[in-house]
């Protein structure tokens, strides 16, 4: 059964041109692509000889396919390519909506206010605090600040009265120092909440490869130092204005390394740790660098650091970030759903396969690219 339901064959037609029996490489070269050739362009500007004599041996067999934009199934022709969605979309000979653009179309449509996991956290929204936690930048990578803004107006116009919101600098997808304008921009939504009744306000922050951030488990100290400025309302530094912190904190470090902080009353007392009773929505749309934060939220029998408080929550993923492990268990949209894969379909033709790929892609891979079939050898 394909998706829409319909009986498909796997039956693959001979290929017109290339011969049967041969070896077949595919490889995919990260960060290789074509641009316009100016002096800044560092791939046109360097000396590329293996390249040249592939595409000057051969030109009627070269092709360029697009690894951005609506062609990988991202919301506009400006978002930028990414390993997650490269490796969702290549072998998938369809075009899926990606994280990004189904989240879009949930917050668009009102959707995502129906579904299972809005209605999951609001449950908390009378006594509770909501605590949203992600990167907060126009990156449209990992979140968008638009989707976030767009989050915060729904829920407080659905019954959030309290809400914390739990930043991450970025300065990896845009440009490093502009961290100081999104939290500008966050925090004059927020004053408009509290002009309207809400009592919304910025919590805590940090550099998202120094807080929070890590991924495929490979310290998970950063988890920790975000644990302890999120859940449990300590951090190394203490500001009253997020703005004002994000300023001085930069003196020393650049966006992507800022260290924890949180924000404090006049009474040196940190405004927003999650407590019993609250909500939390990491909002983060793409999985990788938000798998280890929901494991630490969600498991019961965590044990990779001394989470010291527990607070029992109702949390939800923007999106369900482990669809192996069912993590988390409440989200906001649905994944995209991408199934007969080109590696499926070679499986099934009996053409045996040997996949080499790097272990930090393995989550995105095995979704995607090369889906893990039982007759293919995968090596790590
Ligand atoms: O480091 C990451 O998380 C992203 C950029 O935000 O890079 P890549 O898509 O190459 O994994």
């Amino acid at each position: 059964m394909g998706s829409s339901g319909q009986q498909v064959s796997w039956k693959l037609a001979d290929h017109p041109t290339l011969p049967k029996g041969k070896t077949l490489a595919l490889i995919v070269l990260d960060g290789w692509g074509e641009y316009k050739p100016d002096e800044y362009n560092c791939i046109h500007v360097a000396q590329t000889p293996t390249m040249d004599s592939l595409k000057q041996g051969a030109p009627e067999k070269w092709r360029l396919i697009r690894a951005h934009g609506k062609a990988v199934g991202l919301p506009t022709e400006d978002d930028m390519g990414n390993s997650e969605v490269g490796h969702n979309a290549l072998g998938a000979g369809r075009i899926f909506a990606q994280g990004a653009k189904l989240v879009d179309i949930a917050l668009a449509s009102g959707k995502i206010y129906e579904g299972e996991g809005f209605k999951y956290i609001s449950e908390c929204f009378e006594k509770g605090t909501l605590h949203l936690i992600g990167l907060l930048s126009d990156g449209g990578v990992h979140s968008r600040l638009d989707q976030l803004q767009l989050l915060l107006k729904g829920a407080s116009e659905r019954g959030a009265k309290r809400i914390r919101v739990h930043i991450l600098t970025d300065g990896r997808d845009v440009l490093d120092g502009s961290s100081v304008g999104f939290v500008e921009t966050l925090e004059s939504d927020l004053a408009k909440l509290r002009e309207n009744g809400v009592d919304a306000r910025i919590a805590s922050g940090g550099g998202r490869m120094y807080v929070t951030m890590d991924r495929y488990e490979n310290d998970w100290d950063v988890v920790k130092r975000g644990w302890d400025a999120q859940v449990r309302g300590e951090a190394p530094h203490k500001f009253t204005n997020a703005v004002e912190a994000v300023k001085k904190l930069r003196e020393n470090a650049n966006d992507q390394y800022l260290p924890p902080f949180v924000i404090v009353d006049e009474n040196e007392k940190a405004v927003g740790p999650i407590e019993d009773g609250d909500a939390v929505v990491t909002f983060n749309f793409r999985a990788d660098r938000m798998v280890m934060l929901a494991k630490a939220l969600e498991h019961q029998d965590f044990d990779k650091f001394d989470r010291v408080k527990v607070p029992k929550i109702r949390y939800a993923g923007m999106l369900q970030y482990d669809g192996e492990l069912k993590l988390p268990g409440h989200y906001l949209v649905s994944p995209p759903e991408i199934d007969r894969t080109s590696g499926e379909y070679l499986v099934h033709n009996g053409v045996r396969t040997f996949a080499c790929r790097p272990p930090s892609d393995d989550p995105q891979v095995k979704g995607g690219l090369m889906k893990l079939v039982s007759h293919s050898i995968h090596i790590l």
